[in-house]
């Protein structure tokens, strides 16, 4: 029979540290016990785990270190070399890995997936660089939402079974020995991308560009919503005791992020943000945060202008009304900004009528930047935009994003926690993602999350 260990969420690993000397979970050496940091925590089972990962520490590196120097730490010096490194916790979790899955046919259904417990278990999969997360929050994307529905996103298009999400936190279960900055019981969130670090986007550090991107939950790359996912370590941004909901937020945080650094949002600039779903709230949080005054936000949901109004109390909502002209829009919305021109839009739908609405609203020499991704091909007003000499930016994914985005949210400079309005197992996904997908539930961040039976 299992031990379960449980520490309650929030309760950080000082809190884990405790009740592991109770259980007799988690083992130190004596020359750590002095100083009972977690820091030093180390075990002992790793060296009962498979020895298949000495084969595959042999393999050359695919990836570099971007955040830290591959040097011994303490810990690493502790463990066994060539074996995965195991937290004793994971030879308490009994449940079988599942995925949420999607298909050409639009079907919606969680089913077992790899990496198997068993794997998982023994370490026996991962590989050069590569850590074991017990994935512990995803968040559902109107992305994830279009593979189910439409089975694509413009070129992207789902060929085969297809495992979704890539708004994630989790535990470090396992970590092959080749990774050292990181160990078992970190708690991470996870940037869901892969990148080649050999093209010239990656070699510039805007490896958003990746030539050989392997983006996760993009077809036909696997996504995050599973109880268990293998993952590049340098991939893995610690989150210290930040709480798992706020790390999978960093996601679309580090969208809203990428695109108000690149639209040069400054303090005091009349800011318009175009929708009001969980992208363009983040990016409403983040201008408000960067001190643009006035803030215009636009949706045709009454409903996510409330939201936006309680998150940003000084925000000026802007109801979308079906059949009035993108010109008649652009100059209410001039209107309830007192009359300044927006300096920048940040066009968070994607839909073509927003986009022209932003257009036609800034001022000469503004922005228009577009964040939100629409169909193929598009109607401009290319007139205004050449007379008025207005900029069109566009944001793709980011680079360099997380490390910011936790100081942030550890420093409450950014408070994202209220996005997340709806919670599910991930036994439940289909009702998760049901609810997500339908505008009468009122969701604006759904979130699937796994509580496995070992909680931190
Ligand atoms: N560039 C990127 O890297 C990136 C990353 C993530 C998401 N996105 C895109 O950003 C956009 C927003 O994402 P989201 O998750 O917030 O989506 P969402 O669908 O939840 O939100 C879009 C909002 O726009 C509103 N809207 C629709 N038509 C409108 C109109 N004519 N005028 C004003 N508001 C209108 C909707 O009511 C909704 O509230 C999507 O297009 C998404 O694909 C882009
Ligand atoms: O935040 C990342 C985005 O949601 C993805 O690029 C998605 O739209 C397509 O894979």
């Amino acid at each position: 029979m299992a031990r379960i260990l449980t520490v309650p969420r929030r309760f950080g690993l000082a809190r884990l540290f405790a009740q592991a000397q109770q259980h007799h979970q988690l083992r130190f050496c004596s020359a750590c016990t002095t100083t009972g940091s977690p820091e030093r925590l180390h075990n002992t089972a790793g060296s009962k785990t498979s020895s298949s990962t000495t084969v595959l520490a042999d393999q050359k590196a695919p990836f570099t270190s971007l955040s830290s120097p591959p040097r011994p730490s303490p810990t690493s010096l502790l463990r066994p070399q060539n074996k995965a490194s195991m937290a004793t916790v994971t030879e308490t979790i009994s449940l079988p890995n599942v995925g949420v899955f999607t298909d050409p046919e639009h079907k919606l259904w969680v089913a077992e997936s790899g990496p198997t417990l068993e794997s998982v278990k023994k370490g026996q999969d991962l590989k050069h660089g590569e850590v074991t997360i017990g994935i512990k929050s995803t968040g559902i994307c109107g992305s994830d939402i279009h593979f189910w529905h439409a089975g694509r996103i413009g070129p992207m298009i789902v060929t085969d079974t297809h495992i979704l999400g890539h708004e994630s936190a989790g535990v470090i279960l396992a970590t092959h020995p080749s990774v050292t900055h990181l160990k078992p019981g970190d708690r991470v969130a996870i940037e869901p991308d892969i990148i080649c670090n050999q093209c010239e986007p990656c070699l510039t550090g805007r490896y958003n560009g990746c030539l050989n991107m392997r983006f996760l939950s993009t077809p036909p790359v696997d996504g995050l919503l599973r109880r268990y996912v293998n993952h590049p370590a340098v991939w893995c941004h610690k989150i210290g005791d930040m709480s798992f909901e706020n790390g999978a937020l960093l996601e679309p945080l580090s969208v809203a992020l990428a695109g108000v650094e690149r639209a040069g949002v400054k303090l005091g600039d009349p800011i318009l943000i175009c929708g009001a779903g969980p992208i363009g709230l983040i990016t409403l949080l983040c201008a408000a945060a960067a001190g643009a005054e006035p803030i215009v936000v636009t949706d045709i949901d009454e409903g996510r202008l409330a939201f936006a109004q309680e998150l940003v109390p000084r925000v000026r909502p802007f109801l979308v009304e079906r059949g009035v002209g993108e010109e008649e829009a652009a100059g209410a919305i001039v209107r309830l900004a007192g009359g300044v021109q927006p300096a920048i839009a940040l066009e968070c739908t994607g839909v073509e009528s927003s986009v022209n609405a932003a257009v036609h609203s800034v001022k000469f020499g503004g922005k228009v930047f577009v964040i939100g991704v629409g169909k193929p091909e598009m109607r401009l007003p290319f007139m205004r935009l050449s007379t008025q000499e207005i900029d069109l930016q566009f944001q793709y994914r980011y680079a360099n994003t997380w490390p910011r985005a936790i100081r942030l949210v550890e420093s409450g400079v950014l408070q994202l926690g209220r996005l997340v309005t709806h919670r599910f197992d991930i036994e439940d996904a289909v009702r998760a993602f049901e609810t997500a997908a339908d505008p009468k539930t009122g969701a604006i961040k759904v979130q699937i999350q796994s509580e496995m039976d070992v909680q931190w």
